[in-house]
C-alpha cells in the first residue's frame, strides 16, 4: 500500500534523517522510533504530503490516507460531538456514526463539551476518532498514544486490530513507553541526519 526508497528530506541543504526505504502492504503496521529530533515527525509529514521529498519516492497505491499529527485540526468552537458530524459529512461518509466513534473513544460523558475545554488527552481522542469516520485505507499516525491514559492507548490498539484486520495499514512513529498491543509488521529506527 505504500512503498518508500532511499527518501531523504533535506532542510538548509541538510538531510534531516539518514535515507528511508520501507514497504508496507495490506494489514500491516510499521512503526517508526527514533530519538527526539530524528525526524520522526518530518519523515511522517513527507509520506502525507505536508512535505516535498528532496531525494527517492514515495508510492502509495491507497486512494485516500488518514493523517493525524500534533496538530489535532479539531474546530475549537465546535462540541465533541459537532466536530465529529462535522467531519463525517466532510469525508461523505455514513458508515460509521458520529455516536459510534465517541463511545469506541471514551468520549460520551465530555460529547456535548466544546473542543476548547476539552484536556489534552480528551482532545487526542477526539482527533483519534476521526480515524473510524474516514475510508482511508491508509493511516499515518504521528504519536497516537501520546497524551492518553493506559485505557485509552488500549482503546486506540483496538482501533488500529481493527483496522488491519479490514485490510488497512498504518505508519506510525513513536518513542512512547506504549507499544502498540497488535502485531508489528516492521520497526524502522530513524536515525537523525547531517542537519538535525
Ligand atoms: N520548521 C522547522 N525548521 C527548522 N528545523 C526544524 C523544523 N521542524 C523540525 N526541525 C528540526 O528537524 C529535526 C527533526 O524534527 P522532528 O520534529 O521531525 O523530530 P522527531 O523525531 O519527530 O522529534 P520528537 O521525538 O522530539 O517529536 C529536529 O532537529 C528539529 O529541530
Amino acid at each position: 500500500m505504500i512503498s518508500v526508497d532511499q527518501l531523504v528530506y533535506e532542510r538548509f541543504f541538510a538531510p534531516v534523517f539518514q535515507p528511508v526505504s520501507f514497504r508496507l502492504g495490506a494489514g500491516e503496521l510499521l512503526r517508526i522510533t527514533g530519538a527526539n529530533g530524528s525526524g520522526k515527525t518530518t519523515l511522517i509529514r513527507v509520506l502525507a504530503g505536508l512535505l516535498e521529498p528532496t531525494a527517492g519516492r514515495v508510492g502509495i497505491t491507497a486512494d485516500r490516507i488518514a493523517y493525524v499529527g500534533h496538530q489535532l485540526a479539531l474546530k475549537d468552537d465546535l462540541s465533541v460531538e459537532e466536530n465529529l458530524k462535522f467531519f463525517s459529512n466532510f469525508m461523505g461518509t455514513g458508515t460509521t456514526s458520529a455516536a459510534t466513534a465517541i463511545d469506541a473513544l471514551g468520549l460520551r460523558r465530555v460529547a456535548g463539551q466544546l473542543a476548547r475545554t476539552l484536556s489534552a488527552g480528551q482532545r487526542k481522542r477526539c482527533a483519534l476518532a476521526r480515524l473510524l469516520l474516514s475510508p482511508a485505507r491508509l493511516w499515518l499516525l504521528d504519536e497516537p498514544y501520546s497524551n492518553l491514559d493506559t485505557e485509552g492507548c488500549s482503546r486506540v490498539d483496538e482501533l488500529l486490530a481493527s483496522h488491519l484486520a479490514r485490510g488497512g495499514a498504518c505508519v506510525m512513529a513513536t518513542h512512547g513507553n506504549h507499544r502498540p498491543q497488535v502485531p508489528v509488521e516492521d520497526e524502522l529506527a530513524l536515525k537523525a541526519g547531517t542537519g538535525s
